[in-house]
């Protein structure tokens, strides 16, 4: 495969709407296992468009594993398709499933680098078995070290390396020959908050720079918040949801979305912070979703007038997700029941979100 910089764009150049890269349909995958079968994916129909980041998450034992698997051909479905760059994976034969897998480059939680080889030995491997000769290698070695930040610890052996420093080796190894697809199973799971962030960072940058679609499997809601374009929601080896993730954030519909985008937004009380705000609060406790709907704030404070109520804010918090606003606020409302009733009847009929904490 030809080596290109890194600073040029991927062969999957620039995001192309309704461009497909990875398609899945009906797919499903069942192991056995002492007897009985496990079904680890099941029916799932999901597309990754070029140039996009995607992010699966789920709990542990979702599936997410088993997916990626299925799209780096090191499984095969029982049933349904998987097509990668117009190529059905469950079509060909070894030799092609080979230079399939070569044009998909993977990142791990445990790095799994070469430990007898320096830092530029691992990010050369994929080029010397490639094939591509000792000069271009270098070339392609020194830019790719380059763009992961790393040049200067070319001659280093991974175990002198932190957890941040060897994830990026493996960033920078996993586009050596230039794929137009990195997958990224949990690359952040084993790294300290600090360090996720300049690897969720340099993912980002892999995405925009260098026009690489990314799959981001994780179980943590604040990386698919970071950089993915999309998420689904994987639950007992469904998808249970897939949306933008400012749809998701602020508008999750299924209890798995929900549960996870609890677990990465802090402005909702805790069954604790609401039982506190009860000792203190003894009216009715409502919840308004913020978006970057314009002018949210006075159709709120209209509602609440319109009925009569008194609102006193007592939690919550405006943030931003993918650079728009995004949150949720907690009020008191003092008032009758009727009047209580007609505030959250005036949200909700002008389209705002509103749950009550009771
Ligand atoms: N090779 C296998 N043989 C038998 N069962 C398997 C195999 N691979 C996965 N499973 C089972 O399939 C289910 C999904 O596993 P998978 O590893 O894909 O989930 P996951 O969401 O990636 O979880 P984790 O984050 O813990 O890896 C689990 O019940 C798992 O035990």
């Amino acid at each position: 495969m030809a080596a290109t910089s890194p600073a040029s764009p991927a062969p999957a150049g620039p995001r192309r709407t309704g461009d497909v890269l990875v398609e899945l349909e009906d797919v499903t995958k069942r192991f056995e296992r002492g007897g009985s079968t496990v079904t680890a994916v099941d029916g799932v129909s999901l597309s990754v468009a070029r140039g996009e980041v995607l992010a699966v998450i789920g709990y542990s034992g979702a599936g997410k594993s088993t997916l990626v698997r299925l799209v780096n051909a090191l499984e095969q479905p029982t049933s349904g398709s998987v097509r990668v760059a117009g190529q059905d994976l469950t079509r060909l034969g070894e030799k092609e499933l080979r230079a399939a897998r070569a044009g998909i480059g993977m990142i791990f939680q445990q790095f799994n680098l070469l430990s007898s080889r320096t830092v530029a030995g691992n990010v050369a491997y994929p080029l010397k078995v490639a094939g591509v000769g000792k000069a271009e290698r270098e070339k392609r070695t020194a830019e790719l070290l380059d763009f992961v930040g790393l040049l200067d610890r070319a001659h280093a052996h991974p175990e002198q390396l932190s957890g941040g420093q060897k994830q990026r080796v493996g960033i920078a190894r996993a586009l050596a020959t230039n794929p137009p697809l990195l997958l990224a199973d949990e690359a952040t799971s084993a790294l300290d908050p600090e360090t996720t962030e300049e690897v969720l960072t340099l993912l980002r940058r892999v995405n925009t720079e260098l026009g690489v679609t990314v799959v981001l499997i994780t179980h943590e809601m604040e990386a698919v918040r970071r950089v993915a374009d999309r998420v689904a929601v994987m639950e007992g080896g469904r998808v249970v949801e897939v949306g933008d993730v400012y749809d998701v954030f602020t508008a999750p519909q299924t209890p798995a979305a929900q549960r996870f985008v609890r677990s990465a937004t802090h402005d909702r009380p805790s069954p604790e912070a609401l039982a506190r705000l009860r000792e203190h609060h003894p009216g009715r406790l409502v919840t308004v979703r913020i978006t970057d709907r314009p002018r949210l704030q006075q159709v709120v404070d209209g509602a609440f007038r319109d009925a009569g109520v008194s609102a006193e804010l007592v939690y919550g918090g405006v943030g931003e997700v993918r650079e728009r606003r995004a949150g949720s606020l907690t009020y008191e409302l003092t008032g009758d029941d009727a009047a209580v009733q007609r505030a959250l009847a005036g949200l909700r009929a002008a389209d705002v979100v509103v749950d009550e904490e009771d």
